[in-house]
């Protein structure tokens, strides 16, 4: 068993989640970020890559009062658990997923982490270890669920979220498309890694909805399952 995974991204019309030096622009506006808050709100939990936490220093806080004030009304801590897919075990002890805000973090490493990592990071968060060289993303979910995670979301970066749909781990995408050109043939995009080569191996999507956001375009994708 492993939870419901959606993906969230925001990238630019030509397809970009960043620019080519993998510095962090805003591409999502206002009525975006409220969006993003709202389904973080809904979410049991929060799963990024190393390589957006090295580039972004993300917190992957809630960032309305009324709606942590309302997780807690649930029973819920204020932020969902924060999660890091981290190999190696390089995330700084000192970023902002491990300070920022109250509540539960996991870093995710594989057997190949040195041992002082490992160490230095299980003083600030849960440390699950899964796969020998790199994170083995199923083992991952399905320890997730076993903790009671039913509902997760996953913020990127495109390495982390490209493994996911080569894996069949996906149900759903959400793609802000936001009203700028990024372009780089370098520049990230939603899904890199090394891509499926044959057609039948492609993930499949249905539109399941579609919104107009801050001058750009909202698309809700079911994955279809074969
Ligand atoms: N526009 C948006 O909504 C967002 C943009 N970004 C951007 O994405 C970029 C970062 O993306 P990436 O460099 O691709 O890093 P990433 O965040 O996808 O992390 C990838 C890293 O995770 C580790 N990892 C461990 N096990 C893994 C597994 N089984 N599968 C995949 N990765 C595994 C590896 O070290 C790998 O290099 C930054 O430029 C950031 O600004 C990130 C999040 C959201
Ligand atoms: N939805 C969205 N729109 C954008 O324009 C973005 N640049 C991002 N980036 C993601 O948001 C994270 C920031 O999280 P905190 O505000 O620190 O909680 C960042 O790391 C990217 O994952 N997202």
């Amino acid at each position: 068993m492993r939870p419901f995974v959606f993906i969230n991204i925001a990238m630019s019309a030509d397809g970009k989640i960043s620019t080519r030096e993998r510095r962090q622009v805003r591409i999502s506006g206002t009525e975006d970020f409220s969006r993003v808050d709202r389904i973080k709100a809904e979410s049991d939990a929060i799963m990024v890559g190393i390589g957006t936490v090295l580039a972004d220093d993300p917190s992957l806080t809630v960032k309305s009062p009324e709606l942590r004030a309302g997780r807690v009304a649930a029973g819920k801590d204020e932020h969902p658990i924060r999660i890091v897919v981290d190999s190696a075990g390089r995330t700084p002890t000192d970023a902002d997923i491990l300070h920022k805000g109250t509540g539960k973090r996991i870093v995710a490493v594989s057997r190949a982490a040195p041992r002082e990592r490992v160490e230095a990071l299980a003083e600030h968060a849960d440390v699950i270890v899964a796969g020998d060289e790199t994170v083995d993303l199923a083992a991952l979910l399905a320890e997730l669920y076993r903790q009671g995670v039913r509902r997760l979301m996953v913020e990127g970066g495109g390495t982390l979220i490209w493994t996911l749909f080569e894996q069949g781990l996906v149900d759903e995408l959400q793609t802000f498309i936001g009203n700028m050109v990024i372009g780089g043939k370098d520049a990230p995009t939603p899904a890199d890694g090394t891509g499926f080569l044959r057609e039948e191996d492609f993930t499949r999507l249905r539109i399941i909805g579609t919104e107009r956001l801050d001058g750009g375009l909202l698309i809700r994708w079911g994955v279809e399952k074969g």
